[in-house]
């Protein structure tokens, strides 16, 4: 099938080939590129205009039109290849002839200079970074995402040739935008440190443009309107010659920006480059979106975790007192008595009773009873410090002590220290019989069990014997300490 190259199938030809193209059409004499080609030809320089080539051999070069050049490649052969240099840039060419027909040629430009490497194919070498990088992004730390992102802004910044490139997000409320990620260019000024907290208003030609079109492409800051006064001098503050930015969407609201500046020389932007542009936002928003729900996440598992341990504790703590509950002190129980019998140790259990707490209740009221009550709590838990040891409420006016490795003797101590500590505590009692101040009475129990005793059933005989002392006790008078025997199990 014979080839002819309409000027539309040749312009979708150039524009979407990742090979550097130059196509002459002889009736306008004219050259057109695509943007693969000029990246190659401007390697260092800012635009392709006018490209002036030279018609370059070993002893001599010829500074002819590229018209002239592409005029002569066509009375050779398809393959035919000419080495050139590119005046503006001094980068050494080939072209290659690769088809051509009544209309014009289609030339391939070869980058003598970098052949073998990838600046060759800027488009080829950004699709490379940013695939790298995505896939870095997706799998790195929280602490290493910015570091990623800084990378994709350079990524943008080497093919596109810009001097610095940057993200800006708005704040939770959308009411500030703060300049997050930037990348600069060796002996290019950084500006991250200071664009916090900008509001809409600052720039309002700037954002007005984004959000009508999602992007702002400026290729030189003297075409700015009039309105944009506030944008003019905030570009020349930043030495910005051209701009580039491309609004960062969530849904239908914009969430920031990424941007490029052009600041050593003028740049006209390409339609590639708001392409990739618009990728490496949708990358950065992709990764922030993920490393935002990853935090939601976190916080609402820390959430869960904390209003757990809260509720546990609830479920094991005494409301009033904030001492252990009857529940916690059951389980603690068989658990120390199971220790016990392991290492053959004795253990000591209190029964402790607030004498006269009803006369005390009617006589001061509930409140004021509770408040009695805490005192009480405080005083057992402050004496009963060993590690190991266990206070809790055992139910109304009633305490227990757990005393782990405490035989007989050692647990009367304690006794007596607690019965002399709460008297301390002065607590008037007008209506007790026996006392003007609050007083307990103790009863305790102490046994080393065995190994194959079962400790529900010594738990059981454990508080009963307390609780026969703890009557002994009052039966005795109140505010003193009984024990029955010490015995084995
Ligand atoms: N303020 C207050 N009182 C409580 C609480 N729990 C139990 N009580 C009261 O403690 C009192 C216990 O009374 P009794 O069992 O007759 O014992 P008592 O008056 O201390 O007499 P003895 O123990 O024989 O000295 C009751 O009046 C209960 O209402 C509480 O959480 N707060």
């Amino acid at each position: 099938m014979a080839w002819h190259l309409s000027a539309q199938r040749t312009d979708y030809l150039i524009k979407n080939s990742s090979m550097a193209l130059l196509w002459f059409d002889r009736e306008q004499q004219q050259l057109s590129l695509n943007s693969s080609a000029e990246h190659c030809l401007t390697l260092g320089l800012t635009s392709p205009d006018n490209v002036s080539l030279a018609l370059l051999q070993q002893h001599w070069q010829a500074l002819l039109s590229a018209p002239t050049i592409a005029t002569f490649l066509m009375q050779g052969d398809v393959g035919d290849t000419l080495p050139i240099l590119h005046i503006q840039s001094q980068r050494r060419c080939s072209l290659q002839l690769t088809t051509q027909d009544a209309g014009g040629c289609l030339l391939l430009l070869t980058d003598a200079d970098n052949e073998q490497s990838d600046k060759a194919n800027p488009t080829q070498q950004f699709d490379r970074a940013l695939s790298e990088i995505s896939t870095q992004l997706i799998r790195c730390s929280a602490e290493q995402v910015d570091q990623h992102i800084v990378a994709a802004l350079e990524a943008f910044a080497q093919c596109s040739y810009s001097d610095r490139c940057y993200v800006f997000l708005f704040d939770d409320d959308g009411e500030v935008i703060n300049n997050s990620h930037e990348w600069a260019a060796v002996g290019v000024s950084r500006h991250a440190h200071e664009l916090k907290g900008l509001q809409e208003s600052d720039l309002p030609w700037f954002f007005q443009c984004l959000r009508e079109q999602q992007q702002m492409v400026l290729n030189h800051i003297d075409s700015l309107p009039r309105a944009a006064q506030a944008e003019h001098d905030e570009f020349k503050r930043e030495q910005i010659r051209s701009i580039l930015c491309v609004g960062i969407f969530a849904s239908d609201r914009m969430i920031g920006f990424v941007g490029a500046d052009a600041v050593k020389q003028q740049r006209d932007w390409t339609h590639d480059d708001i392409r990739r542009l618009r990728l490496v936002g949708n990358v950065i928003f992709n990764t922030l979106q993920r490393h935002w729900d990853q935090q939601a996440l976190d916080t609402a598992r820390e959430h869960m975790q904390a209003l757990n341990q809260r509720l546990q504790r609830q479920a094991h703590q005494d409301g009033l007192t904030g001492l252990a509950n009857r529940r916690a002190l059951d389980r603690c129980l068989l658990l120390e008595l199971r220790r016990a019998a392991r290492q053959q140790q004795a253990l000591s259990l209190l029964l402790i009773d607030i004498d006269y707490f009803k006369a005390y209740n009617d006589y001061f009221g509930h409140l004021h009873g509770d408040q009695a009550l805490k005192t009480v709590a405080r005083v057992l838990q402050e004496h009963a410090q060993r590690s190991g040891d266990m206070v809790s409420r055992y139910g109304g006016e009633e305490f227990v002590i757990v005393l782990p490795a405490t035989d007989q003797q050692q647990a009367e101590q304690l006794g007596q220290r607690l019965l002399a500590n709460l008297r301390a505590e002065q607590i008037a009692h007008p209506a007790s019989p026996t006392a003007q101040v609050l007083t307990i009475s103790i009863g305790a129990h102490s046994i080393t069990p065995e190994a194959k005793s079962a400790p529900q059933q010594l738990a059981t005989r454990l508080l009963k014997a307390a609780d026969d002392a703890l009557y002994y006790a009052k039966k005795q008078g109140r505010d003193r300490y009984c024990c029955s025997r010490s015995i084995s199990y």
